[in-house]
């Protein structure tokens, strides 16, 4: 029997994937601290992460090949068994690497490692023994192109089917399922694209230019840690989607010696874009961020990124910043707290932890934070709202209310702040990219304060 320091790469998954089961924590969070308790060795945990991954994007699928199986309805399992068998079907159905014997005796190891009774070991070697032979018979029950299975649920889909239709649903739910290439900002502070990709070249790293934005390399076969690409420790990328950096775009073109706020700064990532972007008309940035976590995050990044420069970091909420400030920004970005469902690909647990009445929730919080906004932004600036959101209560709804409570502010378009390249992202006034192949999905608005002569106008 395995020690207790010593678990397996699956035991770790299964143990990960029952916790979340638990709580509507970040996967990742979750993993993060079973790794703790249990920790492994480098490939072991790569294993580990593919496990927890792949599954939550093929989860649906796995249940209802299970169900097929077994009699009794899965949701009366042992939470440790329903995990252990969905780990061991995932590896027989979807790892071509791993042989099937060791998919089923890893699962069974599991169960023995957590002294559950020996009727379950048995039981889940049947199960995972059956679906073995039965391999093409559980392959054809999800690939009925008359049922398609999305490994999403109902509430989410149904909801997109409303707004985008069932064809692109499909391609959405498609994408969401495939896995995401590394995408590497360059840091254009310290680099250029060129020349970053040159040295990731002669370092055998395949890479090619992003879509939509300029600064930005594609790495679609790496499959190594971000601390095993060249010029990391020393700040030449830091590894962001492209639609993240379109959302910190949207604050520009930014004023001569103007200042900056990134209101919900989180790690720093679009905190360092609009750094790179102030750096000609020597615009100044600050940022604010209240999970103290997030701060050491971002002060490390920052450190990693621009060390020179020493960005004021506000220690608490954006409300509590506008009751303690006077001063006024030229331009705020709020990347607001969001049900995150434009970045499923990237957090594939996200579709399984949201609920639908969580977005009524955020819309308040979202309005709450622009309402603080507006205290810190100078007549005449520019407020920009963000989500990672595809739900309209967390973005067109947010923008209605917004401004049927403040008239001092107009709605702008975005596709002037934007590279030409990425106009074709945008929609009626919004920045609306659509989960893609180089793209998550997110959501942007560019909100104009009047500046007082323009509201004496107005009023007239
Ligand atoms: C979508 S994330 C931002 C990600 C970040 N902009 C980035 O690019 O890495 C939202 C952030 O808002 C922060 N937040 C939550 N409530 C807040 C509040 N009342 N004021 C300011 N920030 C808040 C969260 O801690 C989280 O880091």
């Amino acid at each position: 029997m395995p020690s207790p320091r010593n678990k397996s790469a699956r035991f770790v998954a299964i143990t990960t994937l029952c916790e979340l089961q638990k709580s509507r924590t970040p996967v990742n969070t979750i993993f993060t601290s079973v790794l703790t308790e249990h920790p492994l060795e480098n490939n072991d945990r790569q294993l580990a992460a593919n496990l927890i991954f792949g599954l939550l994007r093929n989860r649906e699928s796995l249940d209802i090949m299970l169900q097929y199986l077994c009699r009794q309805p899965l949701k009366k399992f042992h939470p440790f068994v329903l995990q252990a068998l969905r780990v061991g079907l995932f590896q027989i159905m979807y790892l071509d690497r791993i042989p099937e014997s060791a998919a089923v005796n890893e699962s069974v190891k599991a169960l023995q490692a957590m002294h559950l009774p020996k009727r379950l070991h048995g039981f889940v070697n049947g199960v995972l023994r059956n679906a073995i032979r039965k391999r093409e018979e559980l392959l054809s029950l999800t690939e009925n192109p008359a049922s398609p299975i999305l490994n999403h649920p109902e509430w989410l889909t149904k909801s997109w089917e409303k707004r985008y239709g069932r064809l692109e649903t499909l391609r959405i739910c498609r994408q969401n399922n495939d896995q995401a290439a590394l995408s590497l900002q360059i840091n254009s502070c310290v680099t250029d694209r060129d020349t970053f990709g040159k040295i990731l070249s002669q370092n055998g790293i395949n890479s090619h230019s992003g879509k939509y934005c300029y600064n930005t390399l594609i790495l679609e076969d790496f499959n190594g840690t971000v601390h095993e690409i060249p010029g990391f420790t020393e700040g030449h990328f830091q590894i962001q989607d492209q639609g993240a950096q379109l959302l910190a775009h949207l604050v520009g073109p930014m004023t001569d010696k103007g200042e900056y706020l990134d209101a919900c700064a989180g790690v720093g990532g679009k905190t360092s874009v609009l750094i790179q972007m102030a750096k000609t008309p020597m615009a100044s940035v600050a940022a604010a961020e209240p999970d103290k976590g997030r701060r050491t995050r971002f002060t490390e990044n920052m450190k990693r990124l621009h060390p020179d420069l020493d960005i004021p970091l506000f220690s608490g909420t954006l409300q509590e910043l506008a009751t303690i400030t006077s001063k006024r920004f030229h331009g705020i970005l709020l990347d607001a707290p969001c049900s995150g469902t434009g970045v499923i690909r990237r957090h594939p647990d996200i579709r399984w932890n949201r609920r639908p009445e969580d977005l009524n929730r955020y819309q308040e919080i979202q309005l709450e934070l622009l309402q603080a906004g507006t205290t810190l932004l100078l007549p005449g600036g520019t407020l920009v709202y963000a989500t990672c959101s595809l739900q309209e209560e967390e973005n067109e709804q947010v923008i209605e209310r917004f401004l049927a409570a403040n008239t001092d502010f107009i709605l702008e378009e975005c596709s002037a702040s934007l590279p030409s390249k990425a106009h074709s992202l945008c929609n009626k006034n919004f920045f609306a990219p659509l989960p893609g192949n180089e793209i998550d999905g997110f959501f942007g608005a560019r909100l104009k304060r009047l500046a007082e002569a323009s509201l004496k106008t107005l009023k007239r």
